[in-house]
């Protein structure tokens, strides 16, 4: 983008930032960009930029119904004894062999009796393929009614798992799929010929109860998909409870998650009676590879003047810097840019594909520096980044450091152990403060050195 028009891009941002209301400046200041921690379009954008598997070497934790019972795990797709049209299906997608959670969750959810199942996993781990798989094994394609349903939290994340269902039931064209979507509207009286239905919890709900367009009795899989965004978003959880007490007691109920948090659990166990449960664990981030510095400041302007002094060394790799609200890094942007620095910007008000492009963007390497904010960055992995610049460190909502997300944002796991460094920028004794306790926190790995920088 040329210089011009990318300025005049992050003006209208900031005056769009400021309208949202930023008060004051700061580390203080109130994070516009947390307004709202969208779950559903983070989880969106990382399926929209995600084109392999998350690699782990963690093992699976099980935990079964009936410990007395085998365990099966698979290192092959052929083991499964899947239809052959699935087999090529699985293959066309280049899948090779089952991802860690497909070892254990797909004999599991192909067991005679079906069994029901509440699997946690990182997103990226293959749970999506899995229970789409699931779900194309359990139809009947004889019978013309609907057999699965899958609940996801917005339209956008059904249209993605629907995606992977035409995907990987190319060669299986007898099975149908429909969208239970706001929007999708159906004559009154209709009885959907299609096998599998996937869509937003409160139009299934309505699909079943009201238009009766499908007969929840015949449902044998439910699946519930992304369960810790869905009880993020009002109403939701209820809609959900309720579509699964319409459903017949035999019904193999399968609930996904990428976190568990109480709230999750509390909300599965309601959805999934009697279940198994396999979690897998995330990779450690660790802190041992990195170099750990601070640059000490006297406002926001000194801060960008440091950083200009130490932008040659930085874009010798790719470097990502973090703000606390979109209207800092809308204008650190501009000001970098206006330096003729190229850098990427990445603000929560962009729309989601908006923001995938340039994250795909930044990961092909074709800008060097992506400047963005905490929460629109969040659980985004943009593995090759070997530099960070926090030049706003991390505070929680009460203003007390935010140690888990200085993790997330340097920390690399460490299998990868990719060596990396981390610019700390101070400029007021509240982010020394901060930085001292977040060094306190790490107090074993944390080793912080101070740079000047002098203009
Ligand atoms: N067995 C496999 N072999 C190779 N690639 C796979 C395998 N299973 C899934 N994938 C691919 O890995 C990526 C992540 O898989 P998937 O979307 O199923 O993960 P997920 O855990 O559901 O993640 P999310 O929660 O973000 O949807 C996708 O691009 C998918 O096509």
């Amino acid at each position: 983008m040329a210089t011009d028009s990318w300025a005049q891009a992050v003006d209208e941002q900031e005056a769009a930032a400021e309208s949202v209301g930023a008060k004051t400046e700061g580390d203080g200041e109130k994070t516009e960009d947390d307004d709202k921690d969208d779950k559903a379009a983070q989880s969106l954008l990382n399926k929209l930029i995600r084109s392999n598997l998350v690699n782990t070497t963690n093992q699976v934790e099980v935990l079964q119904r009936d410990p007395n019972s085998p365990l099966y795990s698979v290192k092959s797709f052929e083991e499964l004894r899947l239809k052959p049209q699935l087999l090529q299906g699985v293959y066309a997608m280049g899948f090779n062999r089952p991802s860690k959670i497909q070892e254990t969750a797909l004999p599991m959810m192909l067991a005679e009796p079906p069994q029901n199942l509440i699997a946690q996993s990182q997103s990226g781990t293959g749970k999506t393929a899995a229970f789409v798989l699931a779900m194309l094994s359990h139809v009947d394609p004889e019978n013309k009614w609907p057999q699965c349903l899958c609940v996801s939290p917005t339209y956008e994340l059904a249209l993605q798992t629907g995606k992977v269902i035409e995907q990987m039931g190319k060669f299986y064209p007898e099975v149908q799929l429909v969208y239970a979507i706001r929007g999708n509207k159906l004559e009154r009286g209709t009885r959907l010929q299609e096998q599998i239905v996937i869509g937003t919890p409160g139009t299934v709900l309505d699909w079943c109860q009201k238009l009766k367009f499908i007969d929840p009795k015949k449902i044998k899989v439910f699946v519930l998909d992304e369960a810790d965004v869905m009880i993020a978003t009002q109403g939701h959880q209820d809609q959900s409870i309720r579509i699964q007490r319409m459903l017949p007691k035999t019904c193999q109920m399968l609930l996904f998650s990428a976190t568990f948090e109480d709230t999750v659990w509390n909300f599965a166990k309601r959805i999934v009676p009697e279940p198994n449960i396999i979690k897998l664990k995330r990779e450690e981030e660790t802190l041992d590879t990195i170099k750990q510095y601070y640059v000490i400041c006297n406002s926001k302007e000194e801060k960008f003047q440091a950083l200009c002094n130490i932008y040659g060394a930085i874009t010798i790799a790719q470097a990502m810097i973090f703000c606390h609200t979109r209207k800092t890094a809308g204008w650190l942007a501009g000001e970098l840019s206006r330096e003729g620095h190229r850098v990427a910007l990445l603000s929560g008000e962009m729309q989601v594909e908006q923001r995938a492009a340039v994250i795909e963007r930044f990961r092909d390497g074709k800008e060097k520096v992506l400047v963005t904010t905490n929460v629109c960055a969040r659980g985004i992995d943009v593995e090759q980044v070997s530099v960070v610049i926090n030049f706003d460190l991390p505070v929680d909502k009460d203003g007390n450091p935010d140690n888990e997300t200085y993790l997330h944002r340097i920390g690399r796991t460490g299998r990868f152990g990719k060596r990396g460094l981390a610019i700390n920028m101070v400029d007021s004794r509240f982010s020394m403060n901060i930085l001292n306790r977040i060094q306190e926190h790490f107090s074993k790995v944390l080793k912080i050195v101070t740079i000047r920088v002098g203009y």
